[in-house]
């Protein structure tokens, strides 16, 4: 077996980032509607925590965001002319699609992609397959994107897979590894690899939410699988509890998240929990693991307090020393019931015995929490070396990063700014320099 280390690509907020309430199903991307935001202190945020993380040896990489506005998306559907008359015409008939193609959603990479690492795959390689997050238009065409970042990060054939995302269709909805996650005794080791879905396409009869959409599909999640040749004993679906997505929990990972043998979940996440924690079980007793499931009660955290603290949209790192620590954000402390919940954790004696918090309220008002920001990718060291080095967190590149949100970002962006056209000019410019700053010059099909 070889050894391993699992790398976070956290998404560098991009500087159109907005308020524009494009998320039925996500509450607090609906309560902020149209407020202003502030994209500098947004990007700023995340690189903190990015920061911070590789600071204390964690492996840590930044994954780019993406061009916006999305004018490929606007001519497609009839605004036509210059760039500028495109965004004037579009913002008088439909800011709300304006908002649409200006979204920085892609900073979510939990959602960019889901990935298997070599240890679970039949042929050896990391594989990647891009989300088509065909539920919200404002994130259906982030895959395109993704794929080609995916490809330029992890270029080499010989170590790296990277599948373009299932076909857009309601079917085969997919979010990525926000309703993925992966159980193993050592990253290297073999692995059990964990989906959930809230909708099942071809069984009408299968538990379904009757309020907000369900994301993702078992038939996409099977598809990865599939796709990524995973091993059947080694892999489990599970169903989302509906009545939850029905109260907020658009992602599995706002009310569950998995690292190494720990599943820390609450009580109501899924449709059968007893099922799921057999499934899961078994399944590890396979890989010589058991599982250590840590489990919130409603009656100590209501799944309201969940969804507005974010306590599961957590960030589970093993440290050097093998315990682990839980990345959580502020609203965490300022929830009576969380905070209280969070003290007990941590002299509980079980594995979590460090709490590290982060402001990430740009994000968090969009539905947005640590685990959101990140993608799990883990490496081998072949791998590692293998990989594009240039988005690799250091201090330096920190520094940069901070110089080039400072050059290029605002401070403050409202809905009728996404008609300024010069908005799009210090958006393109920003991103050329930083296709430079990352050494990934082709990064962007800018045509
Ligand atoms: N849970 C995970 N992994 N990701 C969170 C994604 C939040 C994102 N919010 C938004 O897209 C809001 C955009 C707006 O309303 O302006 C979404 O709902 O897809």
């Amino acid at each position: 077996m070889q050894s391993a280390r699992e790398f976070n690509f956290d998404g560098l907020v991009g500087p159109s980032h907005n308020y524009a309430g494009l998320s039925f199903g996500n509450v607090a991307s609906f309560s902020n509607v149209k407020s202003a935001s502030n994209p500098r202190e947004a990007a700023l945020q995340g690189l903190a925590k990015m920061r911070e993380l590789a600071a204390r040896g964690f492996a840590q990489a930044v994954m780019p965001p993406q061009a916006r506005p999305n004018f490929r998306l606007l001519r497609r559907i009839g605004f036509t002319g210059t760039d500028a008359e495109v965004l004037a015409r579009a913002y008088r008939e439909s800011p709300v699609i304006l908002a649409c193609a200006y979204s920085a959603s892609p900073m979510w990479t939990a959602n960019a992609a889901t990935v298997s690492p070599s240890a679970d795959t039949f042929d050896g390689r990391a594989h990647f397959t891009a989300a088509n997050l065909n539920n919200k238009l404002h994130r259906s065409e982030e895959h395109l994107q993704s794929t080609r970042t995916l490809r330029a990060l992890f270029a080499d054939e010989r170590h790296f897979a990277v599948h373009q995302a299932l076909p857009p269709t309601s079917a085969f909805g997919d979010e990525g590894a926000a309703n993925h996650t992966r159980f193993c005794a050592t990253h290297g080791g073999k692995g059990v690899e964990f989906f959930t879905y809230g909708r099942v396409e071809f069984d009408p009869s299968a538990p379904a939410p009757k309020k907000y959409p369900a994301r993702q599909t078992l038939e996409a999640s099977q598809a990865i699988a599939r796709l990524h040749g995973l091993d059947s004993a080694r892999t489990v679906f599970a169903s989302q509890n509906p009545d939850v997505i029905d109260q907020g929990v658009f992602h599995n990972d706002v009310i569950a998240v998995g690292n190494g043998n720990v599943l820390f979940y609450h009580e109501q996440a899924f449709h059968d929990e007893g099922a799921v924690l057999n499934a899961l079980r078994n399944a590890l007793a396979g890989v010589e693991t058991e599982l250590t499931a840590i489990r919130v009660a409603s009656q100590v955290v209501p799944v309201g307090d969940a969804v507005a603290s974010y306590l599961f949209n957590s960030q589970l790192l093993t440290k050097p020393d093998g315990t682990m620590a839980l990345v959580i954000p502020q609203e965490c402390q300022e929830n009576r019931a969380v905070a209280r919940y969070l003290e007990e954790l941590v002299a509980s004696g079980g594995p979590v015995d460090e709490l590290i918090h982060f402001d990430l309220r740009q994000s968090m008002r969009n539905g947005g929490g640590p685990a959101c920001l990140r993608l799990r990718v883990a490496l081998t060291g072949a791998e590692s070396a293998a990989m594009h080095q240039g988005v690799i967190m250091t201090e330096a590149l920190y520094e940069t990063l901070v110089a080039w949100v400072g050059k290029y970002y605002r401070d403050h962006l409202e809905p009728k700014d996404l008609a300024d056209p010069q908005l799009a000019l210090e958006c393109s410019a920003a991103l050329e320099e930083l296709s430079r700053i990352l050494g990934l010059p082709g990064l962007y099909d800018l045509t």
